[in-house]
């Protein structure tokens, strides 16, 4: 029964209340909080209380809650989720479970209906560090986004976090911290409870799709490498990403290369930050260059790595595994350490962010990038909002409301002279709910590269004559669900062109009825009657 029927059995329901009211009444009460975690612990207590009336309103004010349950506030309910914790929810690992890991997995209560986990183990969370066994949030707020975004059925979700230990002191120090209080094992004992892991995931839920999260860097490239032949997993930070940017570059370089004239095989891209979500959309990007004709290699010579040493050339000793695909054999002399003067060699025509290095566009930074292009593409992805490369009133401001500009967590629309301009939100949130869709229903044995990147072109064609007008690069976010079944519909299509697919029926529909299908697929919150005794 839903809790509201629950409680009926003991207390009645005033005399004058109706769903719509109801409704109203907790906006209100949402709307009368002033802090952002204040906000997210309401939620949290109203989705506990009446889950239907949490997502009707969720769907219903995508723009206003989005930046409560998602970045950049879930970050902070991260931060100190062992004192705003209320009751269970999700499901917890430990590595104390190692070898009856299956048995825990068995206790989760919706075993035949789960298609997706979000899985983290807090090692990364947002740009925020080993947040350990309060990571939990970051695959809830995932979750809640495939709820509301791709109509995935509640029931069919499982956040894990996955609690190894962490590395942060002050949480191994907090008596109200919720996780073991052990320091992360070296990478063998890890290996160990990772196979462990998801081969019990495998047995207990036949029918899953694992979303990896926030895994740290290193961690994050070889467990994606280790398992996604074997198992049906992608990894949201490198592919979603990269997903996502593809996306959103393939339109901001067509605005760009409209205003300059130049062609689109010309564009060179500068990453600032070099880890999973850097080099995950540096890969992706390399299809922005081979769709122009550029061969492998012409692609790979117009993207330039930063970390933070400087520009990654191939001659750095200990260069680690990651950043080698992308490090330069073409840069002579002393080491390139200061932005502005890569920038004025390098000579990018965008410039994207993924550092958690906040305002490293400085002022300076940004006038180089609007010296050297009519319309400069700049992307600030770091999350939250406070590690953000640069606010956008400033990138507004210093380029006189040339950039093209999209970052990873929201900003407000900016007026700057009369005009106003509204940011782009390049956010792996427009992929990963549809990507897993078409995933689930095509009933797909792994997620491929060719599906991950249908997703971004999926994406890329799904801006309105509206949206192109306004010149923005995604599309609005109250559309997320049509946008997550263009998604979905690419991803079935490509599933099945290489054979993954294992739902044959699908197979059969025209486009135009397999599209309305996805559509039908999605779950709608009920509206629950009220009682009247
Ligand atoms: N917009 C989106 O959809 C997404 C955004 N992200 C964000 O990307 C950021 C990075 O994530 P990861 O790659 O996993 O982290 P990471 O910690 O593995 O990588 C950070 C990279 O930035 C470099 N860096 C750090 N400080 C620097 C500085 N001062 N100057 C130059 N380089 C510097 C590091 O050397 C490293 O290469 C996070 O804030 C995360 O929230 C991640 C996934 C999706
Ligand atoms: C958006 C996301 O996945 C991240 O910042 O890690
Ligand atoms: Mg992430």
């Amino acid at each position: 029964l839903p809790h509201r029927l629950l409680a009926m059995a003991i207390n009645r329901f005033p005399p004058h209340f109706t769903t719509a009211d109801h409704r109203d009444r907790c906006l209100e009460q949402l709307r009368s909080k002033c802090a952002p975690l204040e906000k997210y612990i309401y939620l949290n207590g109203l989705k506990g209380r009446d889950a239907n009336l949490f997502y009707d309103l969720l769907l219903g004010n995508m723009k206003e809650m989005v930046p409560i349950l998602y970045t950049p506030t879930v970050g902070e309910a991260c931060i100190n989720y062992s004192h705003i914790w209320r009751r269970p929810e999700g499901l917890y690992v430990s590595i104390e479970d190692k070898g009856r890991i299956r048995d825990v997995l068995s206790t989760w209560s919706n075993i035949p209906d789960s298609r997706i986990a979000v899985v983290t183990d807090g090692s990364r969370i947002l740009g925020l560090g080993d947040l350990g066994a309060n990571g939990l949030p970051i695959s809830i707020g995932k979750l809640d986004l495939y709820i509301a975004g791709a109509g995935i059925k509640p029931s069919s979700t499982v956040p894990i976090c996955l609690d190894l230990g962490t590395n942060t002191q002050r949480y191994l120090d907090d008596p109200l911290y919720i996780g073991i209080r052990n320091r992360r094992p070296g990478p063998e004992q890890m290996n160990e409870f990772m196979d462990e892991f998801m081969e019990a995931m495998k047995e207990v839920f036949p029918n899953l799709l694992v979303q990896f999260e926030d895994f740290s860097t290193d961690n994050a490239f070889k467990y994606l490498d280790r398992y996604r032949d074997k198992y049906r997993v992608f990894n949201d930070d490198i592919q979603g990403t990269g997903s996502v940017i593809l996306s959103g570059f393939i339109n901001a370089a067509n605005l760009s290369s409209a205003a300059s004239g130049k062609p689109l095989g010309d564009h060179r891209i500068l990453f600032f930050g070099a880890g999973s979500a850097g080099i995950g959309v540096a890969k992706q990007l390399l299809s922005f260059f081979t769709m122009q004709g550029l061969s492998p290699e012409e692609a790979r010579s117009r993207i330039w790595t930063v970390d933070s040493k400087g520009l990654i050339t191939a001659d750095r000793k200990g260069l680690q595994e990651h950043k080698k695909f992308f490090a330069r054999t073409d840069y002579e002399g002393h080491a390139l350490t200061h932005l502005v003067d890569i920038i004025n060699y390098v000579k990018p025509t965008a410039l994207l962010g993924l550092s958690t290095s906040k305002n490293a566009f400085t002022e300076e930074v940004v006038k180089a990038m609007a010296n050297i292009n009519e319309r400069p593409i700049i992307f600030p992805l770091s999350n939250p909002v406070h590690l953000s490369e640069v606010d956008y009133h400033n990138a507004i401001e210093w380029t006189d409301g040339k950039v093209i500009f999209a970052s990873g967590s929201p900003y407000f629309p900016v007026t700057h002279k009369d005009v106003t301009y509204e940011p782009g939100q390049g956010n792996n949130m427009y992929i990963f709910p549809g990507l897993g869709l078409g995933a689930i229903l095509s009933k797909a044995r792994h997620v491929s590269d060719a599906m991950v990147e249908q997703a971004s072109i999926a994406l890329a064609s799904s801006l309105t004559e509206e949206e192109k007008a306004a010149q923005l690069i995604y599309p609005r976010l109250t559309r997320i669900r049509d946008i997550s079944a263009q998604v979905a519909f690419a991803v079935i299509r490509q599933a099945q062109r290489e054979d993954l697919d294992m739902n044959g029926y699908l197979r059969t529909l025209p486009d135009d009825t397999l599209l309305a299908l996805v559509h039908d697929k999605m779950w709608q919150p009920p509206a629950v009657p009220i009682p009247r005794l």
